[in-house]
């Protein structure tokens, strides 16, 4: 089948629409699905996605799509980028939609729910072996790239074609650098854990600590991060990279970070419930806590901080019964691993 678009990025909330409008402003038609045919009227009419990117334009190749089956036959590049709860269920809906050369790349950050599973096995599950996968993680606030401003971010996938199209199609000398990774599973995994660091950053800060308790959390956050990462096959040199301390860095000391900003709320003293409302976008980390945790204590890794950020979301301790035993914790060199 023959191509009408360059691709097809499925969820119309505030990255896939940042991702689609860079990916159109490369000069790629891009078609923009969404569930949701009231709102894809509205970013017809206004040619804008006010709803999640307020007062950016969308460029004239970015072409707001409702209907699945016509935004899944005008490309085989489809770009996934709806929150990891729903990640299965909208690959589901698009299998039976799905052609024959169709390449799947996704930019979800997340673990699957319940299972704690890659999404990678997620796709493998639904869709099975024969479609090319791929991965976009690493620092990207969907609205400075909408914005245009340089971000940079990494890609890696099952087929080293598909990879290298990706760099070509999202690469951008003006505002997006592109890096190939060969770490698929390092990638995903670094996307999901940092939802949680980013929480416990936030925690600590509305509590009223300061910059070296932030810091440390993000500098421990980044060896549970790694020591789950070797546990899971990863490789160690991906975490100092894109997916791993870049993603720390941003959303654990930026406020756009919405598990940031849900983490402040908390050590305010907000309830859970309460900070998600005010948030009221995805926030990765909530459902992601309580899968690293999950996935720590199946593998033996030892994630404290993690551990404090699942007692203060599932099991009623408070960020600053959370700080008090991640300080009191047994003395340990630094360089220790996994004690
Ligand atoms: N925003 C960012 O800066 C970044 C986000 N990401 C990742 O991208 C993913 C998406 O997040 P983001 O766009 O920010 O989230 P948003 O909350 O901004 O938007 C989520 C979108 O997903 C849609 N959605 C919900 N359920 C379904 C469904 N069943 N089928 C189709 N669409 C659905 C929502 O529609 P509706 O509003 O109708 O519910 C909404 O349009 C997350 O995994 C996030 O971690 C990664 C990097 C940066
Ligand atoms: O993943 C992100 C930036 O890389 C977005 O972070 P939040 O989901 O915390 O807003």
């Amino acid at each position: 089948m023959k191509n009408t678009a360059d691709i097809t990025v499925l969820g119309a909330g505030s990255y896939g629409t940042a991702l689609a409008i860079s990916l159109a402003s490369n000069g790629h038609r891009t078609l923009l699905w969404g569930h949701d045919p009231e709102s894809i009227e509205n970013l017809k009419r206004d040619r804008a996605n006010e709803a999640f990117l307020p007062g950016i334009s969308l460029p004239d190749l970015l072409i707001p799509e409702a209907d699945l089956a016509t935004a899944l036959a005008a490309s085989n590049n489809i770009l996934v980028v709806v929150p990891s709860h729903v990640f299965g269920m909208v690959l589901s809906q698009a299998k039976p939609l799905l052609r024959e050369d169709s390449r799947i790349v996704w930019a979800t950050k997340g673990l699957e729910p319940e299972t704690g599973r890659l999404l990678q096995e997620v796709a493998g599950d639904v869709l099975g072996d024969k479609y090319p996968l791929a991965v976009l993680s690493g620092p990207t606030f969907a609205k400075e790239l909408a914005a245009g401003m340089p971000t940079a971010i990494s890609v890696a996938g099952t087929d080293d074609g598909f990879t290298q199209d990706l760099v070509e199609l999202l690469h951008s000398p003006k505002r997006l650098r592109v890096y190939a990774n060969d770490d698929f599973i390092g990638l995903q995994l670094g996307g999901a854990v940092k939802n949680v660091i980013a929480i416990s950053a936030g925690m600590s800060d509305g509590i009223g600590f300061g910059a070296n308790a932030r810091t440390a959390l993000i500098t421990r956050g980044l060896v549970e991060l790694s020591r789950l990462g070797e546990a899971i096959g990863a490789q160690a040199s991906t975490f100092m990279g894109m997916a791993g301390l870049g993603d720390l860095v941003l959303t654990c000391t930026d406020n756009q970070s919405r598990n940031r900003r849900f983490g402040l709320a908390l050590g305010r003293g907000q309830g859970v419930e309460e900070a998600q409302k005010e948030i009221g976008q995805v926030v990765e980390g909530y459902r992601n806590t309580k899968e690293v945790y999950a996935l720590a204590k199946r593998l033996g890794v030892e994630m404290p901080i993690t551990e404090q950020v699942y007692r203060v979301l599932y099991e009623g301790g408070t960020p600053h019964e959370a700080a008090v035993t991640l300080l009191a914790r047994e003395k340990k060199s630094e360089t220790q691993d996994n004690e």
